[in-house]
């Protein structure tokens, strides 16, 4: 297998990650189709019910005027029809004809400058300046702008620059006559048609008719009047204001023709009421997509939020992330990758999302201008993957973080629409309140799809655009205000996201109290702050029980410690860890000043019953939980400090089975293996042999996905995992757990490979497997070693005995324990049942030979069925050492 070259670089890490997303991601197609397909199926709902509800509206009782189209014998109406099309004007042509003929009294030429201004009175001017709020002041007067004068007929007089003075200042006024023409029409739909037609349509702009009159019941005796005056504007929208400036000019353009009718100056005027004009188009409409779309659209663009929060909280829980870091991944490609992950599937969501809208004409995207829209979304994607790195922070189980992020968005949306909309409507509200729950990122969304909802559907009634650049001025529009707080709100989430996941790394209870880190850093630099009130009754049971081996050890790493050349692969140096007492319970001391040195070539192994704290070793060594005191050094590096720099050359085989369901086998491996800088043919070569020696390449299993393996595949897999890239130092926890005889021999000659030019430190129950493997042994009970040595040297230590078994008709048994203490006179027996006994004989009373010659002897007088003599086992030795030290503990 070749080394890599040193440490994977930023761009190679960033690539390992983005490889092994993009494959995560494939494999999840089918969810990824169905969360992009969900807005598409709001939009398709949206357009339905918009359609269902203009063909309502389409129907002729929505529509004005009606006819009889059938009259039954009795001369009722049998069958009518109505709409707009039949409206009529139900007046005398011939009178109002005879009124529109005095509605542009022709001037006499000899009018001078003065008399100009004052006879403009009676005149309904017309200016291509925009009407403004004020109703009195024609703007034409002071914008420079040309005032055309309506006449029947326009004559060379009639245009003219004249020139006034106001308030000691001249101003100069272009008039130009421009020819009008009172036409009649039969019905109120031909007016609509003509006044309307091309109104606000891009290019078309309709300024040609100054103003409708319906005379509704007016003669000789009196004028009712309705008046549709032409309001006609650019850059409407929703804030705008109604103009009505020219509507008393056209009043008294029409009082006066009126008068100039009849004769006379005792004809009462009435007005009836003003009209404006022009109005939406020819149908009625209700833009449904805009009304409702602040709220469907909040829901869709914060679906993506628990869907990452989720995928967060996964690899957390999982523990996938810190297995990645303690396989050498740095944070600068984990956050780059993952962000800008997040940030591309949020903003291929989105692109679907507004491009299938604008294709289907939902108004909302059609009409806002679509930079707007796209500063927008892309702000508030951004916030929202910000968000849930934060929030994820906070939650260690993902039932719990879905449960949540779920509620989270359908509470904002509802509250968004049902709450939050009502005071920002109601004017009168503190605005100041208003942008502090717009703090909230899902009532900030609402608030700015509002403002977007509000612009399209008021522009499309209009004809107009929707929200512009321009618009951000409008004192009533929200947008500029959501805009800031997101862009603040989310550079903000991001560095306390940042934080709280280095925090996270520094302190094992950061789900419970993410400011918690602060003590954390704390301890980083002063561990014995945090010792707990037990530490002096600990120390007496450790002065008690600490056996000669374990205290040269300690003496070994005392040595090494103060000496600046020592170069060991692992030391530990008292090394402890106490779990905080919860629910009323007592605080755990499970590893108690741990003190070792390991060299490279080496494999230790930690034999222990199960609590005796091996799993709280190993945690803390590869930097799952803090040390409560003590430190190990690796190679040199402080596990305090150093973790980032030790992880790099680390390798890891957890307890449990750390791996992504969807990957392939082969997908991890070359994961890994591109951490740990391994390239081109060396990563395929390293990652096939890989396969090979942990009995995956077969039948092509390293190509299938990890939820498709036994157990026993997935622990092979860890543990190759843990040794590629050529770590210098690897733990394994129980790492032949839930294997079949022959795997695990596998297993044990890939182990035995590795170690030749590594360290490894194993945890395991199996003896044979500490036996097989391991060149030093530990038997660790109650947190702390009870004995330290090679297998052959421990059994020798606490073996000294050889076991003897004899199994005859039971009426012989006294005779045989006679045997036995001819043989060696302090041998004890230990068990015996019919017939069957078994003794210990201490080593040094007794010579093998002796023991054949007197059985060979015996076989004379006695009916021996079997017997049989054996040495100490290492399992009798860990035994021996664990109930002993149990007791002890015990008694104490
Ligand atoms: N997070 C924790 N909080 C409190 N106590 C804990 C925690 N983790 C472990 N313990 C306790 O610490 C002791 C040592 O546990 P540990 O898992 O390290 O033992 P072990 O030797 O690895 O056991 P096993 O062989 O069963 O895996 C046990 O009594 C356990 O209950």
């Amino acid at each position: 297998m070749d080394s890599p070259r040193g440490p994977a670089s930023f761009a190679t890490q960033a690539n390992a990650l983005l490889r092994k997303n993009l494959c995560v991601q494939k494999r999840n197609l089918k969810t990824n189709i169905g969360i992009t397909f969900f807005p598409i199926l709001i939009c398709v709902l949206l357009i339905v019910l918009q359609n269902v509800i203009n063909n309502e509206l389409d129907k002729p009782k929505y529509k004005c005027g009606c006819v009889c189209l059938e009259t039954s014998v009795d001369g009722r109406c049998a069958r009518k029809e109505c709409g707009i099309q039949y409206s009529t004007l139900d007046q005398d042509k011939a009178v109002a004809e005879a009124i529109s003929r005095g509605l542009f009294p022709a001037l006499s030429p000899s009018l001078n400058a003065t008399d100009f201004l004052d006879i403009l009175s009676m005149f309904v001017a017309g200016s291509d300046t925009q009407p403004w709020y004020i109703q009195l002041l024609e703007p034409a007067f002071f914008s420079g702008h040309t005032l055309y004068l309506i006449q029947p007929e326009c004559l060379p007089f009639m245009s003219q620059t004249i020139s006034y003075n106001t308030g000691g200042i001249l101003f100069q006024l272009n008039i130009q006559c421009v020819e009008g023409v009172p036409l009649w029409r039969e019905s109120a739909s031909i007016i609509n048609h003509e006044f309307l037609k091309g109104y606000r349509q891009r290019g078309g702009e309709l300024n040609e008719f100054i103003a409708g009159y319906d005379f509704l019941g007016t003669t000789q005796y009196g004028l009712g009047v309705n008046v549709w005056y032409n309001s006609t504007y650019n850059d409407n929208t929703a804030y705008s204001f109604i103009a009505t400036l020219r509507v008393p000019r056209l009043v008294n353009a029409v009082s006066n023709a009126y008068l100039k009718f009849i004769k006379g100056t005792s004809v009462e005027m009435l007005l009836e009421y003003v009209k404006d004009m022009p109005k939406v188009g020819t149908s009625f409409q209700l833009d449904l997509s805009s009304l409702l779309s602040a709220l469907f659209f909040t829901w869709i663009i914060e679906l993506l939020f628990p869907v990452i929060l989720t995928y967060l909280v996964y690899e957390k829980q999982q523990k996938l992330k810190i297995m990645m870091k303690m396989h050498g991944l740095k944070d600068g490609p984990y956050w780059l990758i993952s962000y800008s992950y997040f940030l591309a599937l949020s903003v291929v969501y989105m692109l679907f999302f507004v491009i299938f809208g604008s294709l289907i004409g939902l108004k909302f995207f059609r009409i806002n201008e679509y930079s707007v829209q796209a500063v927008f979304f892309f702000t508030c994607i951004n916030l929202q993957i910000a968000l849930a790195f934060f929030v994820a922070s906070f939650f260690s189980s993902v039932k719990m973080a879905t449960v949540v992020g779920y509620m989270y968005v359908f509470g904002s949306g509802l509250l968004g629409a049902f709450l939050f909309r009502f005071f920002f409507e109601d004017k009168t509200f503190p605005y100041g309140w208003i942008l502090v729950m717009e703090i909230v990122p899902g009532f900030s969304l609402y608030r700015g799809l509002y403002e977007l909802g509000q612009y399209a559907f008021s522009g499309s009634s209009m004809g107009a655009t929707g929200m512009t650049w321009r618009s951000m001025k409008d004192p009533l529009n929200g947008m500029r205000d959501v805009l800031t707080i997101m862009s603040v709100e989310w550079a903000l989430l991001l560095i306390l996201a940042l934080y709280l996941d280095q925090a996270s790394l520094l302190g094992d209870s950061v789900t419970k109290n993410p400011f918690s880190c602060f003590r954390c850093l704390q301890k980083k630099h002063a561990p014995s702050l945090h010792e707990p009130s037990f530490s002096q009754q600990d120390s007496k049971v450790v002065l008690n029980m600490e056996k000669s081996d374990v205290a040269l050890e300690r003496k070994v790493v005392e040595q090494l410690l103060v000496d600046p050349n020592a170069n060991k692969a692992i030391i530990c140096d008292k090394l402890r860890k106490v779990y905080a007492g919860r629910d009323g319970n007592p605080d755990k001391l499970a590893v108690r000043g741990l003190s070792l040195v390991l060299q490279k070539g080496q494999c230790f192994g930690m034999l222990g019953p199960n609590g005796a704290g091996k799993t709280s070793f190993i945690n803390m060594m590869i930097g799952l939980i803090r040390p409560t005191s003590g430190t190990a050094y690796v190679h040199g590096m402080d596990i305090n400090t150093d973790m980032g720099t030790i992880y790099t050359n680390m390798g890891v085989c957890p307890q449990h089975n750390l791996l992504w369901e969807t990957l392939t086998g082969r997908e991890h491996l070359f994961f890994y293996g591109r951490l740990k800088n391994l390239k081109g043919d060396a990563l395929v070569k390293a990652v096939d042999h890989s396969l090979k020696s942990v009995n995956l390449s077969h039948g092509n299993v390293g190509n299938k996905q990890v939820k498709k393996y036994s157990g026993g595949m997935k622990r092979r897999l860890s543990v190759a995992i843990s040794l590629i890239g050529d770590p210098k130092v690897v733990f394994m926890d129980e790492p032949s757990t839930g294997l079949d005889p022959a795997s695990r021999n596998n297993l044990w000659n890939v182990v035995r490979e590795a170690k030749r030019d590594r360290a490894i430190i194993l945890t395991t129950h199996s003896m044979e497997e500490a036996e097989v493997l391991c060149d030093q042994l530990g038997i660790f009970v109650d947190g702390d070693f009870q004995c330290l040595g090679n297998p052959k040297e421990l059994k020798a230590r606490y073996g000294g005995t050889y076991i003897f078994t004899m199994t005859t008709s039971p009426d012989q048994e006294q005779e045989v324990e006679l045997l036995v203490h001819q043989l060696s006179p302090s041998a004890n027996k230990i068990y015996h049942l019919s017939g069957t006994q078994k003794f210990e004989l201490p080593k040094q009373e007794v010579k093998i030979a002796h023991v054949f010659a007197a059985v060979e002897n015996a076989k004379r007088r006695l009916t021996i069925h079997a017997w049989g003599l054996v040495d100490t086992t290492l399992e009798d030795v860990f035994i021996k050492v664990a109930r002993g030290a149990q007791a002890f503990n015990e008694f104490s």
